[in-house]
């Protein structure tokens, strides 16, 4: 297999990322701003797995009023950008660290995609995507695109590239799963939205993976914050637990888990290697105010203090 990957980002975002001692609801809040980012979920893959030396292009939306931040990101980076410009602004999105590691994210809403836009990204993508090996696609919806279009262009990219990573919330993570990706990264809540039901013990949580893999998806990794990640599929179950970290921001953690399963299964790896390797990358993330790896040494360090536990 070779190393390219896309990843498709429709609804993208920069991140205004800062801490306070303590946020209270109502009142004036002084935040201590740390970064403000070109982001969204499959920017932060497309980040972390060029880092890690894999040949990365980028597609989705992102609004023509203030698209500097991220083609200097690209353009810096060494990021393929297929991007499609749209009328308007992207959004603006603001993550705040309080000082007991809770995160608050504000996702505020950006441009709209007329439906000519949403047509010529239709066929536009689909006549490039069928090159890659592994696609993930990431994160919301934009104004403009409906969950039932959604599912349509899922399941005309599913039959063009048999490794779909997806990994969304909401309504479109329901539209998503129609397509029955090849892996997928909920969160505790998002699966449990999609269950339908509250999952309290890991069984719960392993018994709800296996009716995702009912319906055709072959890898399902719940994320479960700072108790770590859950991989089920068709040769076992596996926990993987990162040590404790000192949390200077959680945004991205699970992007970054999701570069790590990427590069771990196209360099052919096990499961309990490449879910260790991505529970690293994860652990990585959080100590940092943005994505990325900046040393294989602190990589390799930090595989080497994730705890992988077989789950039957
Ligand atoms: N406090 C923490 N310490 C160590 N690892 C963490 C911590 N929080 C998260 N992680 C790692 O990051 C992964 C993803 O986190 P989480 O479950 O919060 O994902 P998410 O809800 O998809 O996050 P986001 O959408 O903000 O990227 C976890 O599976 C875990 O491996
Ligand atoms: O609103 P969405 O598309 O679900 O999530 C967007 C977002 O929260 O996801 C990334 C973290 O995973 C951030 O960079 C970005 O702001």
């Amino acid at each position: 297999m070779s190393r390219k990957v896309a990843t498709i980002t429709l609804n993208p975002a920069y991140d205004l990322v800062g801490s306070c001692s303590a946020l209270e609801l109502g009142e004036v809040n002084h935040i201590q701003t740390t970064g403000l980012h070109a982001a969204g979920k499959g920017v932060n893959v497309a980040r972390v797995l060029k880092n890690l030396g894999i040949d990365v292009t980028v597609g989705g939306f992102i609004g023509r009023d203030n698209q500097d931040g991220f083609q200097q990101l690209f353009s810096e980076s060494g990021i393929a950008n297929r991007f499609m410009v749209v009328p308007g602004r992207t959004r603006i999105n603001v993550k705040l660290t309080e000082k007991s590691s809770e995160v608050t994210d504000l996702n505020f809403s950006g441009f709209n995609v007329p439906p000519q836009d949403w047509e010529r990204f239709v066929t536009d993508s689909l006549s490039w995507l069928g090159q890659f090996d592994m696609i993930t696609v990431s994160g919301s919806l934009p104004s403009g695109v409906s969950p039932d279009a959604f599912t349509e262009w899922m399941l005309r990219l599913r039959s063009l590239c048999s490794c779909i990573i997806f990994d969304s919330s909401r309504e479109a993570l329901i539209a998503g799963l129609k397509a029955s990706p090849w892996l997928i990264k909920p969160n505790r809540r998002e699966l449990e939205i999609w269950a339908n039901r509250p999952l309290p013990t890991m069984s719960d949580i392993v018994n709800a993976a296996h009716e995702l893999r009912a319906q055709g998806i072959a890898h399902v990794v719940i994320s479960l914050g700072a108790e770590g990640a859950l991989w089920v599929n068709n040769s076992g179950a596996w926990l993987a637990k990162p040590p404790i970290c000192e949390v200077v921001s959680t945004v991205g953690a699970g992007d970054s888990m999701v570069a790590g399963l990427i590069y771990g299964l196209l360099m052919r790896e096990s499961s309990e290697h490449t879910l260790r390797l991505a529970t690293a990358v994860a652990a990585l993330a959080v100590s940092q105010t943005s994505v990325g790896i900046g040393n294989r040494l602190e990589l390799a360090a930090m595989m080497s203090r994730v705890n992988l536990i077989p789950f039957n």
